[in-house]
């Protein structure tokens, strides 16, 4: 621990409160238009670069006008072209081998190259892409060996300081921290067995002290590092993440030349972290007062707090006054607080501005970035100049909580009493034996069986033509015929590539989980609440706000009409309780697993009606399973068992001779094992391509008894694979998986493709099955 900090004393930690970080991808999606267009080669990289300027001094103007203070570096800089942490690694210099071509002479990276590097070309991979904790964001993970030469290889970061600065803001950088940024890397294709990232900390570190001191150069008083790991139980001693952070902030401290350091933490509470964050001399610590909890046990004087008090990841109105409560609570352990959000506000969307169609009620239930920012003005100013300064805002925010729990929605009889009246037996099927044996009777299919995982490409007449309907120009009936032709022709298009079971191709869903929160009761969806979730891939979460029901079915008539078409089996397609939940903004007063309970009732009503309407397989997609995953060890078998038992509660009604399938993806399978066999679906297909089938030795070794489908393909870039890759891939698979038990089908649904790969694809998918089979 070094206490020689040097530095002249900060200026008062961002007085007027905070937020850890601000919507990228701009109110009208700017960014993702901007970049996309780019990519097609429809604009120039300074046509980019120029949007993304003006994004980005909007939004400084934006956050001024709401009320954070101009002074004290309260306002902070977060841009990102593509991911923060593809920043932080180019930043660093650490560019994996085969894209060493990309850069220039100083070590930098132009923004083709950088987006070469996030999408993949020809046959150099890109990056992987990965879950960021619990969110559904997605970022790439670095690749770290021996051979990464880590240096200060580009200048965008304090450039962007320097721009807003320049425009009148001295703002506070936001950049992920050296532990976060190595623990989140894996291991790169040079690297020797065994190798972890995390052994080159010390080199890291040093780039970060340069950076430190550009920084300062450049004029910043404030930076913001991101640490986001410290909360999180990972695969790594304990003891050795709490030595490397007292190193890392004990040296970065103790750097004469450098900014006030704020260390945030967001996601979940820092444990027996904030000890040691506390006497590494860093100059303020941010810690999550929504998913965390106030701390115990610690004394806390003389440190500055930056307490997160407004939830960052979901879109509630706060309640001020538990808020203030918090704050005076970790000020009672003696430190000096200041308010802000719990994480970035890049998890909720800009505004509410333009979403009046939600009624006046539920809105004022709700605040999304701007009006988080504007909750965050009020507590600061509570706390600074009394509560009676803005006892109006108060007030009302005290009635909107209270219209909220008294709203007749958010309390159903009859969905309380349907939940009450659930039994074990209802989350049970026949034994799998019984239902094998009656399935393959009824669908006498072949050994490596071929499927798809649901949808075809969104093209964009697709959603041209949803477009028009939403804006009245077309009107239902034409749009009914527009997607009927587009599930004919992808029908067809399976039969002739020879699927043994096919789907529907989901041309009618705008996205997996807002089309059914557009159905369900106790929904409502933005029209412009776009979330960034990848590079330029955005939802919008629905808001799930009150008691679910099905008024009527969802998806009957598009699968009847589908399964009229073809004598093959064609797959009814669900999104499970657990990834609806993920992928909505859930209410937060009651516990998840009873929210996630009345979703999975809906969902058997609706199975319970496509059996009737004569469909035998049905998918129902948990693709977020491993996400919400919660951070702490201690809390996983909890949540495993109410996800698990909801999607049992959602399924265990079908029929023995109904084959149930799910789908995963995005997930590190290996620590969900236990819970993936206790979904009890008879078919399960997991992404697999990009590891070239590496979970299936643990499956074999766990002894699945059911049917797996290891994805052959890899969807998330355009790239064609051969049918030789495709070949090898189902080799490898069949030594761990005997044939009768394995499926052939890609990583994932192929709504994000387009037709020319997704056809020649599939072309090399069914010629390698059949050199497999013989
Ligand atoms: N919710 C969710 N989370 C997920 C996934 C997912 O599928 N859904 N998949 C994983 C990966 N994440 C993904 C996230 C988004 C997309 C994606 O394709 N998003 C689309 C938007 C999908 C959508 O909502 N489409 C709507 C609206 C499309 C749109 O932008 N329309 C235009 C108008 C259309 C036109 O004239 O061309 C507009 O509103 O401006 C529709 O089809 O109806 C995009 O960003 O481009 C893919 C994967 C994990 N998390
Ligand atoms: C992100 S999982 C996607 C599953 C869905 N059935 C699809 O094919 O698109
Ligand atoms: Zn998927």
């Amino acid at each position: 621990m070094t206490e020689q900090n040097t530095a002249p004393a900060p200026a008062p930690a961002f007085p007027g409160g905070t937020i850890l970080g601000y919507p990228r991808i701009g109110r009208m999606r700017e960014l993702k238009k901007a970049l996309e267009s780019f990519w097609k080669g429809a604009t120039t990289a300074a046509d980019l670069e120029a949007t993304a300027k003006d994004l980005r001094l909007a939004n400084l103007a934006r956050l001024a006008d709401l009320g954070l203070s101009t002074d004290g570096s309260a306002i902070p800089s977060n841009f990102s072209f593509y991911d923060h942490v593809l920043d932080a690694a180019v930043t660093l210099g650490a560019v994996p081998t085969r894209f060493a071509d990309l850069r220039a002479a100083d070590g930098s990276v132009d923004l083709k190259g950088y987006s070469t590097i996030a999408r993949g070309v020809d046959a150099k991979a890109p990056l992987e892409m990965t879950k960021w904790f619990d969110a559904n964001y997605h970022y790439l993970v670095p690749e770290i060996g021996p051979e990464t030469e880590f240096a200060l290889s580009s200048t965008r970061w304090v450039d962007e300081f320097v721009e807003a600065k320049a425009a009148g803001y001295v703002t506070r950088p936001v950049i992920t921290g050296p532990l976060t940024f190595l623990y989140l890397s894996k291991p790169s294709d040079e690297a020797p067995e065994g190798f972890r990232p995390i052994e080159r900390l010390a080199d890291v570190l040093e780039v970060y002290g340069n950076l430190l001191e550009a920084f300062k150069a450049a004029g910043a008083e404030w930076v913001q590092i991101d640490e986001p790991i410290l909360v999180a139980d990972i695969d790594a001693d304990r003891s050795e993440v709490l030595a490397n952070a007292a190193t890392v902030y004990g040296s970065l401290a103790a750097l004469a030349n450098r900014p006030a350091l704020f260390v945030a933490a967001p996601y979940n509470s820092l444990d027996d972290a904030l000890p040691v964050l506390k006497d590494s001399g860093v100059d303020a610590i941010g810690i999550d007062l929504v998913r965390g909890s106030v701390p115990t046990g610690v004394d806390l004087s003389g440190v500055t707090v930056v307490a997160g008090v407004v939830d960052g990841h979901n879109i509630w109105r706060t309640d001020l006054d538990a808020a203030l409560r918090k704050a005076g609570e970790v000020e009672a352990l003696g430190a000096t607080v200041t308010v802000s959000s719990s994480t970035s506000l890049f998890h909720v969307p800009h505004t509410l501005e333009g979403e009046e169609h939600l009624g006046e009620e539920l809105i004022s239930w709700l605040a999304f970035a701007d009006e988080k920012v504007a909750e965050i003005v009020t507590l600061a100013a509570a706390r600074e100049q009394g509560e009676e300064a803005v006892a109006d805002a108060l007030a009302a925010a005290r009635a909107a909580l209270a219209s909220r729990k008294a709203h007749p929605g958010t309390n159903k009889a009859d969905v309380r009493d349907a939940l009450a009246a659930v039994t074990p037996a209802d989350l049970s099927r026949s034994a799998y034996s019984v239902r094998a044996a009656a399935q393959d009777a009824r669908f006498a299919l072949p050994e490596l069986a071929t499927t798809t995982i649901g949808s075809f490409p969104q093209t964009p007449e697709i959603r041209k033509a949803r477009a028009a309907w939403a804006k009245g120009q077309i009107d239902d009936a034409a749009y009914e015929e527009a997607m009927k032709a587009e599930i004919a022709s992808v029908v067809k298009l399976q039969e002739d590539l020879g699927l043994d079971v096919l789907v529907h191709g989901e041309a009618e869903r705008n996205d997996m989980v807002q089309y059914f929160a557009e159905l369900l009761d106790g929904f409502d969806v933005t029209v412009n609440g776009w979330v960034q979730s990848y590079g330029s891939r955005c939802t919008r979460p629905s808001i799930l706000w009150g008691d679910v029901t099905r008024p009527e079915p969802m998806t009957v008539r598009w699968a009847a009409y589908a399964q009229s078409l073809s004598d093959k089996p064609v797959k009814g397609m669900l999104t499970g309780p657990v990834t609806i939940l993920a992928w909505s903004f859930v209410r937060d007063d009651q516990p998840l697993g009873v929210t996630a309970n009345q979703v999975a009732l809906a969902l058997r009503e609706e199975i319970r009606d496509l059996e009737d309407a004569g469909i035998g397989i049905i998918q129902v997609d948990e693709p977020a399973l491993r996400e919400l995953l919660p951070l702490k060890k201690a809390d996983q078998p909890a949540y495993l068992e109410w996800s698990v038992n909801s999607f049992r509660l959602a399924t265990a009604g079908a029929k023995d001779d109904t084959q149930v399938h799910t789908h995963l993806c995005y997930s590190e399978f290996g620590e969900i094992i236990d819970a993936i066999d206790g979904l009890d679906a008879d078919v399960t297909s997991i992404e697999a391509a990009r590891s070239r089938m590496e979970v299936l030795p643990a499956i074999k070794g766990h002894g699945y008894e059911r049917q797996i489908g290891p994805g052959v393909w890899d969807i998330h870039s355009p790239r064609v694979p051969s049918t030789q890759e495709i070949t090898e891939l189902l080799e490898l698979a069949k030594e761990s998986i005997p044939g009768k038990q394995l499926w052939v089908n890609p990583d994932c649904g192929l709504k994000t493709r387009a037709y020319a790969e997704t056809t020649a694809s599939l072309e090399h998918m069914m010629e390698a099955t059949r050199a497999v089979r013989g």
